[in-house]
């Protein structure tokens, strides 16, 4: 012990019970990557698999709206937190704690305490996938995680402009740094349909599956820029409830099957990897 610096942290331990962490990032802020971890979840729920979801963008907490409950978690026990339930997923937000009462300036080992709280404090029991909304940009909040959980995965989220996709790239970079998988790439506010029925281009649809393919990743597919996206999330009524068969939310559905596919696919690769060494 004595000799240990105080710097070096312990190594990342799997959370007992929870098969799967996969974060969500996007390098560009307002690309609506909180939109898509939102309906991920519920699809992924939706499809039957047990999920909870962290809002671990700590500037900007906006999970609780798109679920439609700011609700206070309990807490039981020995300092455990429960987890609130909305839509089939069981989800924990700064958002919900001290309302009205949150420092606007946190210093790296307050925010590092957080996340970690809200891997190993909250009551997050039997899940199969646990998604990790994270803020935008680069940082400090990635590290914090990866130094407290092996992650499955990341999916990153961009519009299809050069601007958006310049970021996701840097986003893709840091991943790579700390030794993240990324699963894929998803194009938010791709085309968008008039009710005339005319499809008009607003972001450049098309650039994310390219940027995919140039790094040799999978493209977990696009979600239109629609104002029904918007108002689900305002009204904390994601779209994913309409179901599969809903045209607007199949979209959601394809791409939290491929979310799955691609992240089972990846932890038995590993898996495997451990076997043979
Ligand atoms: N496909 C879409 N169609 C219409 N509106 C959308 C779509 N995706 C997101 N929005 C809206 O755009 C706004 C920004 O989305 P969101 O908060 O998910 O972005 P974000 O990337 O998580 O932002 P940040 O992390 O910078 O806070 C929200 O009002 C959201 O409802």
């Amino acid at each position: 012990m004595g000799h240990m610096g105080a710097g070096v942290p312990p190594a990342p331990q799997p959370l007992p019970g929870v098969a799967h962490v996969v974060a969500v990032g996007s390098g560009k802020g307002g690309v609506g990557k909180t939109t898509v971890a939102v309906n991920l979840s519920v699809a992924l729920a939706k499809l039957g698999y047990k999920v909870g979801l962290i809002d671990a963008d700590i500037y900007g907490p906006n999970v609780p709206t798109m679920m439609g409950t700011t609700r206070q978690p309990n807490v039981v026990g020995e300092n455990r937190i429960e987890p609130i339930l909305a839509h089939g997923v069981k989800f924990i937000s700064i958002g919900l704690i001290s309302p009205g009462d949150k420092p606007l300036v946190m210093r790296g080992p307050m925010l590092h305490q957080i996340i970690r709280q809200f891997l190993q404090q909250v009551e997050w029991g039997e899940l199969d996938f646990l998604i990790v909304d994270l803020p935008p940009g680069t940082g400090d909040v990635v590290i914090s995680l990866v130094q407290t959980v092996p992650l499955t995965g990341a999916v990153v989220v961009s519009t299809g402009s050069n601007v958006a996709l310049e970021d996701a790239r840097k986003a893709l970079e840091m991943f790579h740094q700390v030794k993240v998988e990324v699963l894929g790439m998803v194009e938010n506010m791709s085309q968008m349909t008039l009710p005339s029925g005319e499809v008009i281009d607003v972001f450049g649809a098309g650039g994310t599956e390219r940027t995919a393919a140039q790094f040799g990743l999978a493209f977990l597919g696009a979600l239109e820029l629609n104002p029904a996206i918007r108002e689900g999330g305002d009204k904390g009524l994601p779209i994913a409830l309409a179901g599969p068969d809903s045209k607007l939310a199949s979209e959601v559905y394809t791409m939290a099957q491929r979310v799955a596919d691609k992240a089972k696919q990846v932890a038995s690769k590993n898996e495997n990897v451990f076997e043979i060494s």
